[in-house]
């Protein structure tokens, strides 16, 4: 990058910065859109920490997500996964990748668009689907037929990912110019929340 670039780049963020004030930024959507490594680039960028709720999640129970779901299932899962989000929100400008049901749950969903900027990050199925199979660490994903069920997923899915305040296009470009789209989107937004309220 040049120095324009750069230059411009951090005016944006820091752009970013202010008007979020201490807002979240939460990212939500399916497996494989990019939550968890282009919200650790997007928090890099505007010099903010960066959490993800399933490493939260394992953290606390000092085991891997394939495991929570073997030896507990998922219904305590999901309940971990309230508690940890409602706890890492109250964190002055958190950037938050969540895991792809997060924000399927009423109370959760109601708690992130209540305290942060929520952004779906949306993927059509071959980008997500050869994403997600790269590793075998989704247990929902261990199903006879795997694309049929992530297919599954987003119809069940897409309806609510579509109330987050921001949508993102999770492109088939590097994740750091993904990360500077939901900067672009998420200014955007913000300025036209502003103008709207002023
Ligand atoms: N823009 C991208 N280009 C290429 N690979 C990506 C991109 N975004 C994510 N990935 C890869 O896809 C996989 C899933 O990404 P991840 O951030 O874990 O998604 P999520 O947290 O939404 O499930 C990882 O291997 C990641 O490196
Ligand atoms: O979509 C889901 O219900 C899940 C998504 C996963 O996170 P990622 O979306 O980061 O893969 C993880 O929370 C768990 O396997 C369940
Ligand atoms: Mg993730």
């Amino acid at each position: 990058m040049n120095r324009p670039d750069a230059a411009l780049r951090q005016a944006r963020a820091e752009q970013l910065v202010e008007r979020l004030g201490g807002r979240p930024l939460v990212l939500v959507g399916m497996m494989g859109a990019g939550k968890t490594t282009v919200g650790r680039r997007l928090a890099a960028r505007l010099n903010r920490n960066f959490l993800d709720s399933d490493e939260e999640i394992e953290k606390a129970a000092q085991m891997t997500i394939p495991e929570i779901f073997e030896q507990r299932g998922e219904p305590e899962f999901r309940a971990g996964e309230t508690r940890v989000i409602a706890r890492v929100l109250k964190e002055y400008g958190v950037v938050l990748a969540t895991g792809g049901g997060a924000f399927v749950n009423l109370e959760t969903r109601a708690l992130m668009k209540g305290e942060a900027v929520t952004v779906w990050l949306k993927a059509e199925i071959d980008i997500l689907f050869e994403r997600v199979s790269r590793r075998s660490n989704r247990p929902l994903l261990k199903t006879a037929n795997p694309r049929a069920t992530l297919q599954k997923l987003i119809d069940d899915r897409y309806p609510i990912y579509a109330e987050a305040d921001v949508t993102v296009i999770s492109r088939d470009v590097p994740q750091d110019a993904v990360a500077g789209d939901v900067v672009e989107a998420v200014l955007s937004y913000l300025k036209r929340q502003d103008r709207s309220d002023g």
